[in-house]
């Protein structure tokens, strides 16, 4: 018999798939083909499709037309949970496992059954264990079996998530934004464990807007846009402009890596619209003071662990600080009280827009004004048209996509989520706006005019501050405090390189 040398089946094909919500196409007959050992970022604009053609290629969304095979078979039925388990899984930014169980456990969940025939009901929990720990070591994951899975840091539950999935057979894992939660170090550390798991044979679909991380870790790259597939390339073959111009549709601006840079004596004479003094958290961050002055971006940098996110909650209220106060124009705010926060003139874009952010049910409209019910109308009621109208606006500023004002939020993507957000955090003209990683989840080109909005805030003669550790959300400040484990390791004026600003992030470098 001839042995004719074939390549291997893909790991998956998609074709034709068409998926609608309502009256919403959020796939448009798109193709998708991830082969063995590939890393594939599929990439697009907020809206496009991609996190709907994971939920079909994992078994979630069941598809109105088109066909899915993984290994060169067609997918399993869908409801047959077990069988897409075994082809299949997703690493999603919000932790798939039981936070109580122990790594153990959420390793074996609803796979007891695979443990052997006639053990029956009875769990060996030594042997459970046991059985973990090899998984761990035979995927080289450095992590004790018998955690608690919410004692994990996000890097280590993303390690667990991954090995759980291959250890039910899949031989394609889905990672959506798997680096949003993780630092410099962190983010390597994943990139390593996937090249080790590629070179085995393992395929991964990286959903991402961070397009360096798409040139530094995957093979091959497909673009959707407007629910349809754009084009796939090998990512060596493609250059970031045309990427960016293939996810646009037009011709790609430059993405305006503009430092932004006030006169500093000019602002050194006005009076602050924010000023903190002697903040402090026991345990998270040592005394710090703050001033921004009318027309300022500050920038306060930082890493996971560095407390630059408990400086934002507690700027805006949602933390009491165990010393030192927040004013607003020179008005008190009570510590700790959000609606003190709101009256004095703080806004706020949280960085979780599912816990802090959205009523899901609720209508765009809605969401982008619920801090103004009181402006809108007269006695506290809320008049639908001038809910509209703001949201009208607001979907033009933003680029929201959707439906119109009407539209549940929860049928909007994650990035247009995110800028509704931000819209209502803007509703009441904030005089200092306190933005936590604004632009997580949005991509590339609504991030430009999501920054102009911020920078609009203090353009108008208000205060800003920008809370994050990506360097584009930074370049828009016009001084930046790096913090590291708790402490100010660094002030930068305008002008500060990457390699500066990540070093003190880092904690590189500093000073006794
Ligand atoms: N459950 C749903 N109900 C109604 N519409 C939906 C639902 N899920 C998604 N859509 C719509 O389908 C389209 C595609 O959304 P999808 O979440 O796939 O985009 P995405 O590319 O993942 O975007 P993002 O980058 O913002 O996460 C959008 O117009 C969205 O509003």
């Amino acid at each position: 018999m001839d042995q004719v040398k074939q390549q291997p089946p893909p790991a998956l094909h998609a074709e034709g798939v068409v998926k609608r919500f309502g009256q919403t196409v959020a796939l448009d007959g798109v193709r998708l083909t991830v082969r063995p050992g590939e890393s594939h970022a599929l990439v697009g604009r907020n809206g496009a499709g991609k996190s709907t053609l994971v939920g079909v290629v994992t078994g979630l969304h069941r598809p109105d037309e088109g066909t899915v095979e993984f290994g060169g078979a067609p997918a399993p039925a869908y409801g047959d949970t077990a069988a897409w388990q075994s082809r299949v899984a997703c690493v999603y930014q919000k932790s798939m496992v039981v936070p109580d169980l122990t790594v153990a456990e959420n390793l074996f969940l609803n796979n007891f059954q695979a443990r052997g025939a006639g053990s029956g009901r009875l769990i060996r929990w030594g042997g459970l264990r046991r059985r973990a720990a090899e998984l761990l070591a035979g995927y080289g994951v450095d992590v004790d079996p018998t955690l608690r899975a919410k004692e994990l840091t996000v890097e280590q539950r993303q390690f667990v998530e991954i090995a759980r999935a291959l250890s039910f057979g899949a031989r394609l894992i889905v990672l959506d934004e798997p680096t949003a939660q993780l630092d410099a170090r962190g983010i390597q550390r994943l990139f390593t464990k996937l090249r080790e798991l590629q070179a085995q044979g393992v395929a991964f679909l990286f959903i991402s807007h961070h397009l360096q991380e798409v040139y530094e870790l995957c093979t091959a790259v497909t673009v959707y846009r407007d629910a349809r597939h754009v084009l796939s390339a090998q990512v060596a073959d493609l250059s970031k402009d045309d990427l960016v111009a293939a996810m646009a549709g037009d011709a790609a601006r430059s993405a305006g890596a503009w430092h932004a840079g006030k006169d500093s004596a000019a602002l050194a004479r006005s009076e602050p619209v924010l000023k903190a003094e002697g903040l402090a958290l026991d345990g998270v961050f040592e005394p710090i003071d703050l001033e921004v002055r009318p027309g300022e971006v500050l920038g306060v940098a930082g890493a996971a662990a560095s407390g630059t996110v408990a400086l934002g909650e507690i700027l805006v209220g949602m933390r009491a600080p165990t010393a030192g106060g927040v004013a607003v124009r020179g008005r008190y705010v009570r510590p700790g009280s959000v609606p003190d926060a709101l009256d004095a003139g703080i806004g706020y874009i949280p960085e979780d827009r599912h816990l802090q952010g959205l009523v899901a049910t609720r209508s765009v409209a809605e969401n982008a004004t619920l801090t103004v019910a009181d402006q809108l109308g007269p006695w506290g009621t809320v008049l639908p048209s001038r809910t509209r109208a703001f949201a009208r606006s607001m979907i033009e500023a933003l680029d929201i996509r959707t439906t119109g004002p009407e539209q549940p939020v929860a049928g909007l993507s994650g990035g247009n989520q995110q800028k509704v957000v931000v819209a209502r955090a803007l509703a009441r003209d904030p005089k200092a706006l306190v933005a936590v990683r604004p632009t997580a989840g949005v991509d590339v080109k609504s991030k430009d005019s999501l920054l102009g909005v911020v920078r609009r805030v203090a353009d108008e003669g208000g205060a800003a501050v920008i809370i994050s550790d990506e360097l584009d959300d930074l370049r828009v400040c016009d001084r930046v405090l790096a913090l590291f484990h708790g402490r100010v390791v660094a002030v930068f004026g305008s002008g500060w390189s990457d390699r500066e600003l990540v070093a003190a992030m880092e904690g590189v470098g500093e000073r006794e």
